[in-house]
């Protein structure tokens, strides 16, 4: 049965129609477990910008002919999904980790990296040299990237300035990038990312609570807040203190949790009303049940797992007792991964997520995490016509094919965008 908003109206002279249509498979959004609704040999038409209608070909175009489109897309043979969300992205940097990559294959581990000044203290180092021109134009290239793989809408974290001036700096950046971008940006303050070379951590978070936040609240940008609760960076108390603050400022909490040990981070997301917790490779049955009963989003990660060669999350856990899980690319300069089609198949092949799952993770459950609920990540009547068309027979493709990128055009508010 074809779903409608407005069953009755063909267009009006004056909107914008979008119709995608013979698609062998259409993903509509969620069912009511951890699965997906598809509808076969399916269409969607879109005025201005949003769904208006999705169903079977031949009842979709009785209420909105091709004639009267703006842009029609033939996708028989092909299969149609929600633009993806890719919820945990530290895109916005400058320099080069490769040789990291190389240390960590011969044994160096992440957090000894980082204990030697290394790490994101060498990208905040190369972020406080990098002019605001050299900020914009790195982000608007992985923002290209991510929206020629199906991504439509990404958040994007600061946190390699560990200072006022260079945080606001990644902030603007962020807003002047996503501006003049398809892609929707998501902008999240992350001072608490690391502690700076030299300085003792209640000091700085001292720093953050007192004069970052109300500087990033000023300048209005920022719309979470996030933390890396982790063991010998911040730890639980200072964690909840920074979030606490920063709901006060306005700003939705988010954390790094359990990345490498399970320091009470699950305990902080549940506590501060926590949008998700991200990571959890090391979370427990315990932690599960704080972040499910407290309705924080889980992230996982895989793409992270896999370069740290770790132990994936255990997101089946998670599902098995019905829950969403969102999933992410963390594309960082530790985690250099910008397809969230690569992301369903580690989440596949690592965690065992059933390909529509791993869909699910990474469109509506995706869009859970970033507090979206006007239908973001499905492509329901009245959602944003944010879709991607895969050059595949069944959604299944996206995971099982790793080789190359199976997107063949990509839509943002109705208007193809890349293609
Ligand atoms: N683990 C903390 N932050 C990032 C890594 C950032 C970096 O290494 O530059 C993450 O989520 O994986
Ligand atoms: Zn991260």
């Amino acid at each position: 049965m074809r779903e409608s908003k407005r069953d009755e109206s063909p267009t009006a002279a004056n909107d914008t129609l979008t119709v995608v249509h013979s698609a062998a498979e259409l993903v509509v959004g969620p069912d009511d477990d951890t699965g997906l609704v598809v509808s076969e040999d399916a269409a969607f038409a879109a005025v201005d910008g949003r769904v208006a209608a999705v169903g079977p070909t031949e009842e979709v175009l009785a209420d909105y002919p091709l004639d009267d489109a703006e842009t029609t897309i033939d996708a028989t043979g092909k299969t149609v999904l929600p633009g993806f969300v890719d919820p945990h992205t530290h895109a916005l940097f400058a320099g080069d980790r490769s040789d990291e990559f190389v240390a960590k294959l011969q044994g160096a581990t992440y957090e000894e990296i980082l204990a030697d000044g290394g790490g994101i203290l060498r990208t905040v180092d190369a972020v406080r040299e990098a002019s605001d021109g050299e900020l914009v134009a790195n982000l608007t290239t992985h923002l290209d990237e991510m929206l020629a793989h199906g991504t439509t809408t990404v958040e994007v974290k600061t946190g390699y300035g560990l200072d006022t001036e260079t945080e606001l700096r990644m902030l603007d950046a962020i807003d002047r990038a996503g501006e003049n971008h398809p892609v929707d940006v998501v902008p999240t303050f992350m001072g608490a990312h690391a502690v700076p070379r030299g300085m003792d951590t209640d000091d700085y978070v001292e720093e953050v609570v007192t004069e970052q936040l109300p500087a990033v609240a000023e300048q209005d940008i920022a719309e979470f807040c996030d933390v890396f609760c982790e063991r010998g960076v911040f730890d639980a108390d200072q964690s909840r203190r920074i979030l606490e603050a920063g709901r006060e400022f306005g700003l939705t909490p988010k954390i790094h949790a359990d990345e490498f040990a399970a320091i009470g981070g699950t305990d902080v997301a549940a506590t501060v009303g926590a949008a998700s917790a991200d990571h959890l490779l090391h979370t427990d049955d315990e932690g599960r049940e704080t972040l499910v009963e407290a309705g924080v989003t889980p992230v996982v990660l895989p793409g992270t797992a896999f370069g740290l060669g770790a132990a994936y999350a255990d997101a089946r856990a998670f599902l098995d007792a019905g829950h969403e899980v969102a999933l992410a690319t963390d594309f960082n300069p530790n985690c250099f991964a910008r397809s969230m089609g690569f992301v369903a198949t580690l989440a596949s092949v690592g965690m065992r997520m059933t390909p529509h799952e791993a869909i699910r993770g990474i469109t509506s459950a995706a869009a859970s995490a970033l507090g979206r609920a006007d239908g973001t990540g499905t492509l329901r009547p009245g959602s944003p016509a944010d879709a991607v068309v895969l050059d595949a027979p069944n959604a299944t493709h996206l995971a099982y094919r790793f080789d190359t990128n199976p997107v063949s055009t990509v839509l943002k508010s109705g208007v193809v965008v890349d293609a």
